[in-house]
Parts: C-alpha cells; sequence; structure tokens
C-alpha cells in the first residue's frame, strides 16, 4: 500500500518510463517537471506547442531539448488535438496538460475521431499527501464532471477507486462527502450517499467500502465521527473523498493545497489513458507527482 508520494516516486522508477505528450507545453512549471521525470527514469517526452517559448523557457532553466521531440504547434487547441491524437495512435502512453484552459484538452480528449473516449464516463482524481496523516487522500471529481447525477457518481467512484488499486490499496474506504450526515430528501446529494452506500452493500459497487452521507470532519477524523456516535468502518478511516459536484471538489481541492499545505497530483481516469491534469498554477513537484500518477496508472490499469 502507497502512503506517500515518496513511494509513488519509488514505485513509478519500477513501472516507467512510460511516453508522456503535452500539451502547449509552453510551461515552466510543466518543462521542469517533464525534466526531473527524465532524469528520475519515470518518463520520456513529446512537447506540443509553442516551439519558440518552450525554447525560451529552456534556455532560461537549461533543460537540455534535445533530449525530447517538440512539435511546432501554436494554436492551443491544435496542439491539445495533436497531443490526444499521439496517445490514440500508440506513440504516446498518457497525455498531460500544459499552459491550456482544462476544457480545451477535455473536449480534445473527448472527440469522437481522434479522443480517448471508451463509453465510461471519464472523471478527474486528486491524490493528496497532508501533513498528519498516514495515507494518501483521493478525492473526485473536482475537475471534469460538473453535476453528476447518480449513475455518474457510481462511475466517478469506481474510476478513483481503480486508481487507489493502482497505488496498492487494495479495499479504500470511500466517502461520499455532503454537508451532514443524515439523508434528507431536501438535499439531493445526501440521497445519492446512501444509495452508493447501499449499492456498495448490495455488491453493485466492488473493490472498496463506501459509506455516506459524512460530513468532512466524520470521514477524516476518528474523533468527530465519536463524538457525533457514528458507526460505520468508513468513518473516520476515508481514503476516497467523494465531492457531490465541481464547485465542492474543487474548493476541497484548491483548500488542501493553498490551506493546509498538502503535496498533490491529478489524473482523469476512464479513458483510454490516463490523462495528467493539475491546475496551471500547481507547482512543479505537483506537475511531477501527477506524471508519477500517470505512469502508475498506465503499468497497472491499461
Ligand atoms: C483541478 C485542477 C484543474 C482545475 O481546476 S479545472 C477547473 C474546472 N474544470 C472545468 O472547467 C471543466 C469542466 N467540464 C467541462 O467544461 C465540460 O464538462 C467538458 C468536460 C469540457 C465537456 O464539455 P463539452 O465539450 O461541452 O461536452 P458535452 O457535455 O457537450 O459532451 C460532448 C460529448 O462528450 C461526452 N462527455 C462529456 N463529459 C463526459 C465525461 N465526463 N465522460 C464521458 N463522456 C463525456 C458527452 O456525453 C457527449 O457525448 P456525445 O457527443 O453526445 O456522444
Amino acid at each position: 500500500m502507497i502512503r506517500n508520494f515518496a513511494e509513488v516516486m519509488t514505485i513509478a522508477r519500477e513501472r516507467g518510463p512510460k511516453i508522456v505528450s503535452v500539451a502547449c507545453a509552453e510551461d515552466v512549471e510543466v518543462l521542469m517537471a517533464v525534466n526531473e521525470a527524465k532524469k528520475e527514469g519515470i518518463a520520456d517526452a513529446i512537447l506540443v506547442g509553442n516551439q519558440e517559448k518552450i525554447a525560451a523557457i529552456a534556455a532560461e532553466k537549461n533543460i537540455d531539448l534535445n533530449q525530447f521531440e517538440v512539435i511546432d504547434i501554436k494554436d492551443m487547441t491544435a496542439a491539445s488535438r495533436k497531443a490526444v491524437e499521439l496517445v490514440s495512435s500508440g506513440k504516446a502512453h498518457m497525455v498531460m496538460k500544459g499552459l491550456v484552459d482544462t476544457s480545451i484538452i477535455l473536449k480534445a480528449v473527448l472527440d469522437g475521431e481522434i479522443g480517448l473516449r471508451t463509453g465510461n464516463v471519464l472523471s478527474h482524481v486528486s491524490v493528496f499527501d497532508v501533513n498528519g496523516y498516514d495515507r494518501l487522500f483521493f478525492v473526485s471529481d473536482a475537475a471534469m464532471n460538473i453535476a453528476p447525477d447518480l449513475q455518474a457518481k457510481k462511475q466517478i467512484t469506481e474510476n478513483v477507486v481503480q486508481v487507489a488499486h493502482a497505488l496498492d490499496i487494495e479495499e479504500p474506504k470511500v466517502a461520499v462527502i455532503c454537508a451532514k450526515e443524515k439523508a434528507n430528501p431536501k438535499m439531493p446529494d445526501t440521497m445519492d450517499a446512501a444509495a452508493l452506500q447501499e449499492m456498495n452493500e448490495k455488491g453493485e459497487l466492488k473493490g472498496c467500502l463506501v459509506g455516506g452521507p459524512f460530513a468532512l470532519d466524520n470521514a477524516v477524523s476518528v474523533e468527530a465521527a465519536k463524538i457525533k456516535g457514528i458507526d460505520h468502518p468508513v468513518a473516520g478511516y476515508a481514503d476516497i473523498l467523494l465531492a457531490p459536484d465541481i464547485e465542492a471538489g474543487n474548493v476541497l481541492y484548491k483548500s488542501m493545497v493553498y490551506f493546509a499545505g498538502a503535496k498533490n497530483a491529478g489524473i482523469i481516469i476512464g479513458a483510454k489513458a490516463p490523462i495528467v491534469l493539475t491546475s496551471r498554477a500547481d507547482s512543479e513537484e505537483s506537475k511531477l507527482y501527477s506524471i508519477a500518477l500517470g505512469v502508475l496508472c498506465a503499468a497497472k490499469l491499461f
């Protein structure tokens, strides 16, 4: 069972290297992360984007561009489509978002012709290493599905459980996060949470233990769960925090990074290959960990 990003990096070195195609690679943190991934033997890269800007950053940061193939495409939509097409045509194992809006790269991923759709729901998984905790936290979905219904939430759960399995967490504990721990018909997300727990109990959602609804405190604090008298094996011990919608998921993601100083990584799963996807404002370290997470998933799930 992998418990932190140091272990993620160790296993990525064993399971790599994989080839990552980077969409709009003209970004300092992305190029430094890709360079580090190459040095670590985790990943090789094909850089798609504005060659002039890529070269200027490389010169400033002492990155040897000769070690990478560079494809000069300045338009962001065209560069995203090319990076995705490199994966669908088998030239790369995974695609990575560079300096481009999330919806532009996701539209390329969803494209019927060159995209990476499988028929399943695609969803974002963020992984956090938070000080003071002995395990990684997985949050889904902070970046792709805007307002998932119950069926979509079931598939989002299956996707994030797969990522946990790729990190050798055999039966991850999934807490379906809401504003309270009792189902209330006036709060539809609490009803979905109870339904997801029931699906898990009936064996319709496998490979994990699901509990909900839970407020965030009851999901991650044994003490808080005790005070509220919650008797469920997930209470206080959650690995996976399933957000009710993109707003809650994204706020949780950014709170982890900015308030808790968490280390983080992000990936889209459910497609034909992993899609490395972090916030443009995330650090070089976070981008490197995301590549490593992509390598672990590419090696284990595809
Ligand atoms: C966390 C760090 C990074 C961030 O902070 S990201 C910030 C916030 N994120 C975003 O802005 C992205 C939010 N999502 C979106 O913008 C859109 O949902 C997204 C992903 C671009 C898709 O939008 P559109 O291209 O307008 O797509 P659409 O809804 O018209 O659907 C087109 C076809 O794609 C399919 N589709 C959409 N989402 C899917 C999914 N999750 N999994 C599988 N298939 C999906 C959809 O069914 C449709 O299929 P078809 O063409 O009808 O066969």
